[in-house]
């Protein structure tokens, strides 16, 4: 029998277990913001590293801070049913929230100087449930790792030529991107590039197969190559003046192609890419029909977070969604905090 006020045995058990359970999850947490290693990476830090010299762009994402948002719809044609039971996979046409960027914490940088541009991208359902994410045209990315980012960034910061030396002996991954940098034409449109995952996700189909996947924004509009210099010609705010009137004049369409890894593809390193000929799957097409006011206009409140992410997709080992997800809401927090130093309300630039 009982003894009053005492739980039962088995009441006990399942008492010390939800308590090891609650007490794993606090540790994962304070382990996960770097409270237990006064060394380990955090927002913070990263943050800190993504800051330039001349100190932070109040107001203003602290990185891809120059950009213009755009709406749109996405039409999926509804081959992806057959990978994940995603919403906005089923045919149909789905409302697109997005912003096109530069990858620069520089608000005001000239438009020839910076090699990466990316796109953030929200496809909504009827019912609410969003897919978010933040792409960019290289078609790997820098580094293996979120520690070797913030080693990067640091690197780069510092004006002893021996420091990016240093760190490319360490993260020879970095010759990939480093050879795309030099070699892969520029454009002078944000509607001729192509916008990639890079990180890894795992699709999941109604029968419960799992695969993992990458996928890729291909332009439809015909790349021209230009010069940097002839870029560097056009203006510094070239590319935002330029989508504005192609997207005045006709809508600009990208094909959504999801990649799948075969087993052994390296899914947790976004530096390596897969294999060319892997199985490749169309799944719609991003139809961009308006361009939005950018300081005032729907991007500005809006964090597009890698993780937030419908039914049907999922993580995977891929480290950086959420070493990205922790920082960018660290970086929205900020800028939402900082809001008196960007002024809504159009201003009209120089
Ligand atoms: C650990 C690695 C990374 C860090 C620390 C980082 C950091 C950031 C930060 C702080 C922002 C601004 C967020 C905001 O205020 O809303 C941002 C935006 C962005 N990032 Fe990353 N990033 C990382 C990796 C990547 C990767 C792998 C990609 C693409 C494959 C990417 C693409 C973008 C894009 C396109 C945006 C702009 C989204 C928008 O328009 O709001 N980033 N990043």
């Amino acid at each position: 029998m009982n003894q009053p006020g005492r739980p039962e045995r088995s009441s006990l058990g399942w008492l010390i277990l939800i308590a090891a359970v609650l007490g794993g999850s606090a540790a994962a947490f304070a382990y996960t913001a770097g409270w237990l290693a006064p060394g380990r990476l955090t927002p913070d830090r990263m943050i800190a590293a993504l800051t330039p010299p001349s100190g932070p762009p109040l107001g203003h994402r602290r990185n891809h801070a120059k950009g213009i948002c755009f709406t749109g719809m996405f039409e999926a044609n509804g081959n992806g049913v057959e990978l994940s039971r995603a919403k906005v996979l089923v045919q149909g046409r789905y409302p697109v929230l997005g912003r096109f960027n530069l990858g620069t914490a520089d608000p005001n940088a000239v438009d020839a100087t910076v090699r990466v541009r990316g796109m953030g991208l929200q496809i909504s359902a009827a019912d609410g449930e969003e897919w978010r994410m933040a792409m960019i045209n290289p078609p790997v990315f820098a580094v293996s790792t979120p520690e070797a980012f913030h080693d990067l960034l640091v690197a780069a910061g510092k004006k002893d030529p021996e420091a990016m030396k240093a760190f490319t002996r360490a993260n020879p991954e970095f010759a990939s991107f480093a050879a795309w940098s030099k070699a892969a034409p520029w454009t002078g449109s944000y509607a001729e590039e192509p916008y990639n995952s890079l990180n890894s996700f795992v699709f999941t189909n109604a029968k419960g197969d799992e695969r993992a996947v990458r996928w890729s924004l291909v332009p439809t509009a015909e790349p021209t190559s230009i010069a940097q210099a002839e870029l560097e010609k056009r203006g510094p705010d070239f590319l935002e003046r330029e989508i504005t009137a192609r997207v005045q004049s006709a809508p600009q369409r990208w094909t959504m192609i999801t990649t799948l890894a075969d087993p052994g593809d390296p899914t947790a390193d976004p530096s390596r890419a897969w294999p060319e000929n892997r199985r490749k799957v169309q799944v719609g097409t991003l139809v961009v029909q308006r361009i939005e006011p950018e300081r005032d206009g729907p991007c500005r409140d809006i964090n597009f977070d890698p993780t937030v992410l419908p039914q049907g997709i999922r993580v995977s080992d891929d480290p950086f969604p959420a070493a990205r997800s922790s920082v960018y809401r660290k970086s929205y927090d900020l800028r939402a905090a900082e809001a008196s130093d960007y002024p809504r309300g159009e201003v009209a630039k120089p």
